[in-house]
């Protein structure tokens, strides 16, 4: 293996790549067997030239690391010399609000524009709601009939927003026209079939992404910012075969750091990635990362790269202290670590992908959270730390349309295996459990629906958990709860809990369930989903408009008399 490495520092010449962290030691050929890659991930300020004599380029951060990678599993053998050429510095993920409209677009490029010092990669959404739109369009062209298929309300709706968002930003029609009548045949191929597995919807939903990537692109070429158009599928992004809901693959790191650094490379271009889309690994076919899955695209990037931030621009100022659709007084929280972004994430935030705070954390990349429709606003900044001291409740998160199981054992006290029993059943069935409160011989949980909702036979499937549970236990099944999540400082879980259970009982409320668990941040508890939105305004009311909380903190001292300072790490 000859490839060899160097490594540059802005102002210095070139030194040699540390193999180990040493900045300062020599270089040295690199083979698989040789390289350190955790030392490489750790060199964020490295760069990293590489080129076969001809074409000779350089990169920058941990992405050196995918590179390297990338090379030694290809067996190229060519020597690296030095470059000065800058790569990427941030990823910036625009969602379907952000670029719901000509106007929209505009105004994400003029926003890309007021960072000239930033070398972005762009992460885009869907239009507006078109992701609704296909599946509903998908929906019915299931029972519509094949002569009907080309008139589907949603169809429409999909094809004049997107024929109106090219003519207003006066770009050639012909990078989309192709896309929407490849739309209208699949409309028409599924009418044909009257069936949508979820491979086809995943493929039919592909085509907003693949659609408003391509327009955004072609609009900064013609304002005179050079970009490129990437399919996520195509570049790199491996996933499970899971339709609906695929997982990012280790492999898709590498490869999609090679691939967006070679174009750039050769040839130097802001890339317009689809966001929500991959390719399973077995089949081959387009998957998506589950609903909002762009945030999960921006954050798998940043850390390919070794980016030195992830943005990802919503419409409201960052992450709330509770869903402003739920309560219109909610504000934002300017800090975060991410164990509580993906807490809030998973118990049913939708402002982030559940899945999408693992990529940060495991680069250590920063997440931002901004406001394209108010980019002066701070936003919220998700870290690996953050300062605990005063901190007490972050926000408070609603679950709505959740299924709870009572489950008692038939026999008595002391009866062995009973809780492994009742989790083997979920998991032969492949269902996911959220909350869950125990006892000897008694389980309380509750399924999350949203592994439901993206599976068929609901119903058949909760009928069939139920008959497998009642060999062993008394099965008690309740629908319509929601799960009202408190996430915050639980090391003051007493202050916590004396608060919101006065609220709750001053309304009347009745908690059924209630599940603290190992989370350092989250306490959860279950009530009927119709007392749900009030329960969250009077807690909100009552954690973050009634005076500072942290006053009633009982601050733990130090052998000197000073306050101890909490840290919290993930
Ligand atoms: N705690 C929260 N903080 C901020 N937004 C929230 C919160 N909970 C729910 N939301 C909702 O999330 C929306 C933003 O997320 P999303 O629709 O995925 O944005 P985008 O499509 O721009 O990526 C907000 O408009 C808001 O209604
Ligand atoms: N368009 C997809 C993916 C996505 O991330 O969208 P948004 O960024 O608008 O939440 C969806 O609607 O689920």
């Amino acid at each position: 293996m000859a490839a060899r490495v160097r490594c540059c520092h802005s102002n210095a010449p070139f030194t040699r790549l540390p193999l180990t962290r040493h900045r300062n030691s020599p270089t040295l050929p690199i083979s698989p067997s040789r390289v350190d890659f955790s030392a490489l991930k750790c060199s964020r300020k490295l760069s990293l030239p590489i080129g076969d004599g001809s074409s000779i380029r350089r990169v920058s951060g941990s992405g050196c690391r995918n590179i390297v990678r990338a090379i030694l599993e290809e067996k190229k053998t060519e020597v690296i010399t030095e470059v000065d050429e800058k790569g990427f510095t941030c990823v910036m993920k625009f969602g379907g609000s952000s670029v719901a409209s000509a106007e929209r677009m505009k105004e994400v490029a003029d926003l890309i524009l007021t960072f000239p010092e930033e070398s972005p990669v762009i992460v885009l959404s869907a239009m507006g709601k078109t992701t609704n739109n296909l599946l509903l369009a998908g929906e019915k062209a299931v029972s519509c009939g094949v002569s009907n298929a080309s008139e589907i309300e949603e169809l429409s709706i999909i094809k004049e927003l997107h024929i109106r968002t090219v003519k207003e930003l006066n770009i050639d029609p012909s990078v989309i026209l192709t896309y929407l009548e490849e739309l209208e045949q699949l409309l028409k191929g599924i009418a044909m079939m009257k069936e949508l597995t979820l491979r086809t919807r995943d493929y039919l939903v592909s085509f907003g992404e693949c659609l408003s990537t391509r327009i955004f692109a072609a609009y900064l070429n013609t304002i005179g910012v050079k970009a490129r158009q990437y399919d996520a599928f195509e570049i790199g992004f491996i996933t499970t075969d899971d339709f609906t809901n695929g997982d990012i693959l280790e492999a898709t790191y590498p490869a999609v750091a090679k691939r967006l650094y070679d174009d750039w490379m050769h040839d130097p271009a802001v890339p317009i990635v689809t966001g929500f889309l991959g390719k399973g690994w077995k089949t081959g076919a387009v998957t998506t990362l589950g609903r909002g899955g762009s945030d999960l695209t921006a954050t798998t990037i940043g850390k390919a790269l070794g980016l030195k931030e992830i943005q990802v621009w919503k419409d409201v100022d960052g992450v709330l202290t509770c869903d402003p659709t739920i309560y219109k007084r909610a504000t934002p929280v300017p800090f975060l670590t991410f164990d509580e972004a993906a807490e809030l994430a998973y118990f049913g935030a939708q402002v982030l992908h559940p899945q999408s705070m693992r990529p940060a954390r495991e680069g250590e990349i920063p997440v931002r959270v901004k406001n394209s429709y108010n980019p002066k606003a701070p936003g919220t900044i998700i870290t690996k730390t953050r300062d605990m001291t005063k901190s007490i409740l972050t926000s408070i998160v609603l679950k709505r349309n959740v299924t709870m199981l009572d489950i008692a054992s038939t026999r008595m006290l002391g009866q062995v295996g009973f809780l492994a029993k009742v989790f083997s059943i979920f998991e032969e069935l492949g269902i996911s459990v959220d909350v869950v409160a125990t006892s000897e011989v008694s389980i309380s949980l509750t399924l999350d629906p949203s592994k439901l909702w993206s599976r068929e036979l609901i119903q058949q499937e909760l009928d069939h958990v139920v008959e497998e549970l009642e060999k062993i236990a008394v099965v008690n099944l309740l629908k319509g709860r929601a799960i009202i999540s408190l996430i915050g400082n639980v090391q003051h879980s007493s202050l916590i809990l004396e608060r919101a259970f006065h609220v709750l009982y001053t309304k009347g409320v009745n908690v059924q369930m209630i599940s603290q668990g190992a989370s350092k941040v989250n306490i959860s508890f279950i009530v009927n989903e119709a007392e749900a939105e009030g329960c969250v305004q009077a807690l909100h009311k009552s954690f973050f408009e009634s005076g500072d909380l942290s006053e009633l903190l009982i601050q733990p001292r130090l052998g000197n008399g000073s306050p101890v300072r909490m840290q919290v790490e993930n």
